[in-house]
């Protein structure tokens, strides 16, 4: 399997996975999304690998969507009910979806930016860790967008309704000690050396147990709210399919990058 989004490396049963794309704060790219089909397959279908920890290779965690790309490939589908921006929309669900309802574990360990589809990715994950530096957000409603990859359809069942209504209506950052707070995160360690080497300790811890249990505890707890998710995802999908507004999407990206929020 060749990947040009992913860095990999193994550790015994885990899979530490770099995002690359680090001189754009690895915003994800389509490639990205596509790519992360293949691997998350893969890792469900190799019995050596138990666990993966997702990190950025640079500074920042992700960016979340990388605009460039997506309105270079998709913008012309938007806001012209489309078929394909639907279909688009299912693919890029698709591999976070996967993570979720596949039984290895899948752990998020963030420093810097981790910000709206980075949000999604994360919340597709069983567990999140992060440095003090890292920070958190939802940008699509300031977007014009319904976040449609999942924080709203995952969010609620790990920070609550409350939280998560507070992180989507306000587009607002919150840093590592509110993400604790709110149980965004696991655990907080200090710089991202620290958190990488915490983490593979934790998981390591996991990765003794017997798999066969283990990895049907995942699975049983996302059953949970399995149904309710994969519809809602596509009823999100359909949603935004018809009502994407581009003209809020350029009007709003310059003030984000701006950082005038
Ligand atoms: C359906 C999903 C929707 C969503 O995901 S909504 C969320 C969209 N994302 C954002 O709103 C984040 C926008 N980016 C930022 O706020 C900042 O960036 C960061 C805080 C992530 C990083 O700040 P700093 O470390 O100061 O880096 P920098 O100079 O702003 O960015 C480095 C390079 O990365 C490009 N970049 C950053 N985010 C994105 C993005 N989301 N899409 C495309 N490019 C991005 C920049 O433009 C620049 O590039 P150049 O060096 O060529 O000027």
């Amino acid at each position: 399997m060749s990947l040009n989004f992913f860095e990999t490396q193994r550790l015994g049963n885990i899979e530490l996975i770099y995002f690359l794309n680090e001189k754009h704060a690895s915003a994800q790219t389509w490639e990205f999304f596509t790519e992360l089909i293949e691997l998350i397959e893969n890792i469900e279908k190799d019995d050596t690998i138990y666990s993966t920890i997702f990190a950025g290779k640079g500074n920042h965690f992700s960016a979340g969507l990388d605009f460039n790309d997506f309105l270079s490939h998709f913008g012309h589908l938007i806001g012209n009910d489309s078929k394909e921006l639907y279909e688009t929309i299912k693919i890029m669900q698709k591999g976070m979806n996967l993570m979720f309802g596949g039984k290895k574990i899948y752990i998020a360990a963030v420093s810097g930016s981790c910000i709206g589809s980075g949000l999604d990715f994360i919340s597709a994950c069983d567990l999140r860790f992060c440095s003090q530096d890292a920070i958190f957000s939802l940008k699509e409603t300031q977007l014009g967008i319904a976040a449609d990859l999942g924080s709203l359809q995952r969010l609620p069942f790990i920070i609550g309704f409350n939280n998560t209504r507070m992180l989507a209506f306000s587009s607002k950052n919150i840093d590592a000690k509110t993400a604790k707070q709110i149980n965004l995160v696991n655990d907080v360690f200090d710089g991202k050396e620290q958190l990488i080497s915490e983490v593979l300790k934790i998981v390591q811890s996991f990765t003794k147990n017997p798999t066969s249990a283990l990895f049907a505890t995942k699975q049983f707890i996302n059953n949970l709210i399995k149904e309710i998710v994969n519809t809602q995802l596509d009823s999100i999908a359909q949603f935004n399919a018809k009502f994407l507004n581009i003209r809020d999407m350029q009007n709003n990206l310059p003030k984000i990058f701006k950082k005038e929020q």
